[in-house]
């Protein structure tokens, strides 16, 4: 435990600028941002139902730990699709990051790099594919919204996707048309008309060259068509899954019968997540969906997790119940605008340092034997 002491005594000296809890990191966030951009991110789609049922369902979730253990040490290595990662996090992809900080994806990319820790680069980046490649050779996946105006767009941003390095496609399938966000409804918000998150649109041969009108606010028009995708289906996954040797993870899965087709397709692995209860909103709570895909699914493919996670402890709730690794959301964009890369990097950190003192006062001195512990639910 030399590491968290050292920590413990780095937070009282030096630290004392920077926010601790979840709520002061979004304090800051707040006043830092532009109003609409700070309520944007916040908040979630309708009556924010399913956003505050992210949390009260993780509090009814408790951990029953092991005693009498050696836990002086705590590894947190996980093994992901063949990879081994230093800690079980990864960083959920956020689109337009420019309105958090003027540095963008750039500095979140720079953040995971120090701890290795997967960044998730979302297809509306501020920041393109290649930028964010060339300040971070550290674990990079690229999330994909489906285009069905036009396919071979998002094929093109496979394509670099690859050529740039990353590891991983996750293809997001909760957001075939955009949420029933009533605040940004109310404030006529709109981030992509304020110009942030168009960076892999812009930099896209294929996109560009489909462009009648080059004119940016057709240009924003266009990049509207192409995000939304009700006509997404499981055919789509298979076309993708041709055309790409790279993993390729669903973002967004919630039914255990949709985990199964996910298997049934070939899909190498599924993140359970209700978009931080942005898209549709009365959905069931992320960790109990959790709870309930891990069952069926039975260890054939990874499972991933987000939506709600606040600290080392969620995270601990989800991997005990059954996630292989947890991404963390609205806690690093707010490190983002509070502090950029330095301030992701603390959010970052001390998700590790609170998961190892959670896991060694739980009883358990290696992530792989999580599985000792025991977990239950209040109705
Ligand atoms: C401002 C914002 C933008 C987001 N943009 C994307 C995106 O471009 N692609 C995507 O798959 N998910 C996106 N998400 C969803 C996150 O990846 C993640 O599922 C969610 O933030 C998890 O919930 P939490 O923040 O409450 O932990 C976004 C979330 C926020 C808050
Ligand atoms: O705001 C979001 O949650 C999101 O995923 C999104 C969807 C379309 C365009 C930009 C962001």
């Amino acid at each position: 435990m030399e590491n968290r002491d050292k920590l413990m005594k780095e937070i009282g000296e030096n630290e004392m600028a920077f926010p601790l809890t979840f709520k002061e990191w979004e304090d800051v966030a707040k006043e830092k941002m532009i109003t609409g951009g700070y309520q944007y991110v916040s908040k979630g789609a309708g009556s924010e139902e399913t956003a505050k049922r992210n949390r009260t369902a993780l509090e009814k979730w408790s951990i029953i730990p092991r005693m009498l253990n050696d836990v002086s040490t705590v590894d947190v290595t996980t093994e992901l699709l063949g990879n081994k990662y230093a800690s079980p996090f990864l960083l959920s992809p956020i689109g337009m990051q420019k309105l958090a900080h003027t540095n963008g994806e750039i500095a979140t990319a720079q953040a995971c790099k120090k701890f290795m820790v997967p960044f998730i680069l979302s297809t509306v980046s501020s920041c393109s594919i290649e930028e964010v490649a060339e300040v971070s050779n550290g674990p990079k996946w690229f999330q994909l919204y489906w285009s069905h105006e036009n396919p071979e767009v998002s094929y093109s941003m496979i394509h670099r996707a690859e050529k740039a390095g990353y590891e991983a496609i996750v293809v997001t399938v909760d957001t075939v048309m955009a949420g029933w966000r009533e605040g940004d409804m109310k404030a006529g918000f709109s981030p992509l008309s304020l110009g942030y998150g168009s960076g892999n649109y812009k930099t896209d041969p294929v996109f560009m060259a489909s462009l009648k009108d080059k004119e940016e606010q057709s240009i924003i028009e266009e990049i509207l068509t192409h995000i939304q995708h009700p006509q997404l289906t499981w055919d789509a996954i298979a076309e993708i899954k041709k055309r790409t040797t790279l993993p390729i993870i669903l973002k967004g899965i919630l039914h255990k019968e949709d985990a199964l087709l996910a298997v049934k397709y070939g899909v190498d692995g599924i993140i359970v997540s209700n978009h931080g209860g942005r898209q549709l909103d009365g959905v069931i709570a992320s960790i109990d969906a959790l709870a309930e895909i891990k069952e069926v699914i039975d260890k054939q493919i990874p499972i991933l997790f987000d939506s709600g996670v606040r600290r080392g402890v969620d995270a601990v709730k989800a991997l005990a119940i059954g996630a292989d690794a947890v991404c963390i959301g609205r806690p690093y964009l707010y490190g983002l605008a509070a502090h950029g890369k330095v301030g992701v990097e603390k959010v970052i950190e001390r998700f590790i340092q609170e998961t190892e003192v959670t896991l060694g006062l739980a009883g358990i001195a290696r992530l792989a034997e999580i599985e000792r512990l025991g977990m239950k639910r209040e109705k």
